[in-house]
């Protein structure tokens, strides 16, 4: 498993993990602060240890990954339609897009996926788990990690269900397929997601979620999720829809890699801006 363990530790090289997901396009179409990839990206810098995207984009941003220091690259696989407004919708959907291999053609040093629980339809579910099961075996033949989203879903609710009981259902579900990491909403409160923790069988990275009315709430919640567990972050809204994205990676970083409490790292924006 030396690949595997290479790209992990390559992950982890930190302590902990800072990622930034820009493959929303793939769910929720062009949505305001990552219109323009190539300009998203660039403004990243080094601060995030890994960047997320689909392989589509990949190819189209491929020039900034070329140096030795440039953030290591997962690839988003599948797609549902769980953000969009499902009272819209009779039936969720699920679909596979990529094979880990079109993954591994574009750069990618790891592979995510989405478990969607609760759309009621369990063909849906079931047809989702085999995708899981089919691609975990395919980036394990490639060295890859695999990491898994998992997400509560209701109908009547345009996100996903963020409280203990349904995090910690879905967690362990997605623990249960075998994911080198999970990717997984913040429940809310520090005692229950550390039950999260302690259910699963991974190390789990929170999901950024939408954004927040002001920089050092989110960055409170970061730092509430970590000392619950967590081993890090994949943020996407509260950072490229946020005033600054460069000042707010660097302000991210600070939290995760330098454990700088929020108060003192969101003064790296502060003073820009003030
Ligand atoms: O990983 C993510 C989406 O794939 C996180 O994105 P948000 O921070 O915008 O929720």
């Amino acid at each position: 498993m030396t690949g595997l363990d290479i790209r992990l530790k390559r992950l982890f090289s930190r302590g902990k993990v800072f990622v930034v997901a820009l493959d929303h396009g793939l769910v929720m179409g062009p949505l305001k602060g990552i219109e323009n990839v190539v300009s998203v990206v660039k403004k990243m810098g080094n601060y995030p240890d890994a960047l997320q995207m689909t392989p589509a984009m990949l190819r189209v941003v491929e020039e900034n990954f070329y140096s030795r220091n440039s953030p290591m690259l997962i690839a988003r696989l599948d797609t549902a339609n769980v953000w969009r407004d499902a009272r819209k919708y009779d039936q969720g959907y699920y679909s596979m897009v990529y094979e880990v291999k079109e993954a591994v053609r574009a750069g990618a040093d790891a592979v995510v996926t989405y478990l969607v629980v609760g759309y009621g339809d369990d063909r849906i579910e079931g047809y989702n788990l085999e995708q899981l099961a089919k691609a975990r075996r395919e980036a394990e033949d490639y060295g890859l990690p695999f990491i898994i989203e998992p997400l509560f879903v209701r109908k009547e609710i345009s996100d996903s269900v963020k409280d203990t009981t349904a995090v910690k259902y879905v967690s362990r579900l997605a623990s249960e397929i075998g994911p080198d990491l999970l990717k997984v909403d913040y429940s809310g409160d520090k005692n229950g997601f550390a039950s999260v923790v302690e259910a699963s069988f991974s190390p789990i990275l929170i999901r950024g979620g939408p954004k927040t009315s002001n920089d050092l709430d989110f960055l409170k919640m970061l730092r509430d999720a970590m000392d619950s567990g967590a081993s890090g972050i994949t943020v996407g809204r509260n950072l490229w829809q946020s005033q600054d994205p460069n000042l707010m990676a660097q302000a991210i970083s600070k939290v995760v890699h330098e454990s700088v409490p929020p108060e003192e790292a969101v003064k790296v924006i502060q003073k820009v801006n003030s």
